[in-house]
């Protein structure tokens, strides 16, 4: 478990402002969700935070220590999965060992059975081990997302971080793979945070939020702070409702959203 640190974080390219100035800390374990309209900086945060892209003033520290270059122990998952489609469930998830194997090592799967277990574990965390052996093309968008998740946890990350994970699937995917993030979050102690912009999945799912509007932060709070107004501010004059969507109406566990 790591605390996340970010501090002053502004980023330009050229003259746009995509953050301004945004700063926050997250106590270790803590499961955040970054909500805001396309555009608004959510991608920038999360590149910036894993040091795929570096700010133009500001800092990121997790344990205390800036992130200047890419973390092993700071994972990223993206909207694509980008995982080989040739290649099985088990292949995909133990190439995110790649880190502390060499690439000839990871290509003819000479990694140590330390690491061979671990990608099985990986796939346990997300309910695939049954699914090992199966071809990532065969499976459906929700299941490539839960191999992407487990190559992450190959890493053996204290910090995950996802962009749009679940833009791309279905409602009733969207959900399940967020409960095995959530899952997986909890069983590994990760500190998470993860973009959205379906607003009823995040509260659903979320503990803390982070809304961003113009690279600004302009919402920090849990989830009993999340109101309507709240959520106003963060999305501006753009129409939500088409944003709550994937989340039963009859689910009791508080996906209507406070006045
Ligand atoms: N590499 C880049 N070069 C130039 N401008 C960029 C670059 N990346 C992002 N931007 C701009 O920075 C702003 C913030 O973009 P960002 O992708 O972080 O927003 P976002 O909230 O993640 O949006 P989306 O949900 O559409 O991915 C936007 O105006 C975007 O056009």
């Amino acid at each position: 478990m790591s605390k996340v640190v970010v501090d002053g974080l502004t980023k330009r390219y050229g003259d746009v402002l995509a953050l301004d100035d945004v700063s926050f800390e997250v106590p270790a374990g803590e499961f955040v969700i970054i909500l805001g309209v396309s555009g608004s900086g959510k991608s920038t945060l999360l590149r910036c935070m894993s040091a795929l892209t570096q700010p133009t003033e500001g800092e990121v520290r997790i344990e205390g220590e800036p992130m200047i270059a890419p973390r092993p122990e700071v994972a990223m998952i993206f909207q694509q999965h980008n995982i080989i489609g040739d290649m099985s469930a088990y292949s995909n998830a133990l190439s995110g060992s790649m880190n502390r194997s060499s690439f000839l090592e990871s290509l003819l799967q000479l990694q140590p059975d330390e690491e061979k277990y671990r990608a099985l574990d990986a796939l346990d965390t997300v309910g695939l081990l049954d699914e090992a052996e199966q071809k990532a093309r065969r499976m459906s968008g929700g299941q490539q997302q839960r191999v992407g998740i487990a190559r992450a946890l190959v890493q053996e990350p204290e910090v995950l971080l996802a962009d749009e994970p679940v833009a791309s699937l279905d409602p009733g995917s969207a959900q399940e793979v967020m409960r095995y993030l959530q899952s997986s979050a909890t069983e590994r102690e990760l500190s998470t945070f993860i973009s959205l912009h379906q607003v009823n999945i995040a509260r659903k799912f979320g503990e803390r939020f982070i809304g961003l509007r113009d690279g600004e932060k302009v919402f920090d709070g849990y989830r009993d702070e999340l109101t309507i107004d709240a959520i106003d501010e963060i999305y501006g004059d753009i129409d939500t409702e088409g944003m709550f969507v994937g989340v039963d109406s009859s689910d009791e566990s508080g996906s209507e959203v406070a006045p």
